[in-house]
């Protein structure tokens, strides 16, 4: 257990009418991007994301979330093979216009993002010690996914597009990049500055799915 610290408690800044504008902004204009240029980011723009990204909650402070930076020629077309394989059993769900419609979207930027990122939940974590997952034990994923769209959001403010990629088979990521089974895939993500910026989903654009607000509704019980 951490000793409690007496360090006087920090008062939190004063989030104005101003900066709350520019959040909804933020929230608005972060987009799934599947078109970077090929510049590469600064590693101390990394780092520094990847410090925001673990300021994210999680089940027990457990803080399940696990990075791997994917550099090597090899492994990332290794990558790619596997989403391209993926991708096309997933394809052949569909028929018809929807199929055509399917072929046509792009669904990653494997092959031009500067930067890939594999995201993993340690489902052995001792940390938090099982608190608050003993009836969920799930709940240890969406702490990382919590992470992950801290990352997304705190890329966006930084100028660096972020895309998530689910298009893969897990097992053969973690055999690609050597890591245990208990690492469990959460996501594959490419990052770089994006060729374009758009206020609207790529899918909707497209004409696959358009947001619709669906989910908004309150229920009231
Ligand atoms: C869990 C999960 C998994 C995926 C995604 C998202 C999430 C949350 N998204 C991105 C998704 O298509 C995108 O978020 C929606 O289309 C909405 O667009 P914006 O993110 O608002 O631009 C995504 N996009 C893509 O092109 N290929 C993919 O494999 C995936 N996989």
């Amino acid at each position: 257990m951490t000793a409690p610290n007496d360090s006087p408690e920090p008062s939190p800044p004063a989030f104005d009418e101003t900066f709350r504008a520019q959040l909804a902004a933020l929230f608005a204009w972060r987009r799934d991007v599947r078109r970077f240029r090929r510049d590469p980011l600064p590693p101390a723009l990394i780092e520094r994301l990847l410090d925001l990204a673990v300021l994210a909650p999680s089940v027990g402070n457990a803080q399940p979330w696990r990075f791997v930076s994917v550099e090597t020629p090899e492994r990332r077309a290794a990558i790619i093979r596997d989403f391209e394989q993926a991708n096309a059993a997933a394809a052949r769900l569909y028929r018809d216009e929807q199929a055509a419609l399917y072929a046509r979207l792009k669904l990653e930027g494997l092959k031009t993002a500067p930067t890939h990122l594999a995201v993993f939940c340690d489902e052995t974590v001792s940390q938090g010690a099982g608190l608050g997952r003993q009836t969920m034990p799930e709940t240890l994923r969406y702490s990382v996914v919590g992470a992950i769209q801290t990352l997304w959001l705190a890329a966006r403010a930084h100028g660096v597009g972020m895309g998530w990629v689910s298009i893969l088979h897990p097992e053969t990521i973690n055999a690609t990049l050597d890591l245990p089974a208990h690492w469990v895939l959460v996501a594959y993500l490419c990052l770089g500055y994006p060729e374009e910026e758009h206020l609207d989903p790529e899918l909707e654009r497209h004409g696959w799915q358009a947001r619709t607000g669906e989910g908004r509704r309150l229920l009231r019980r």
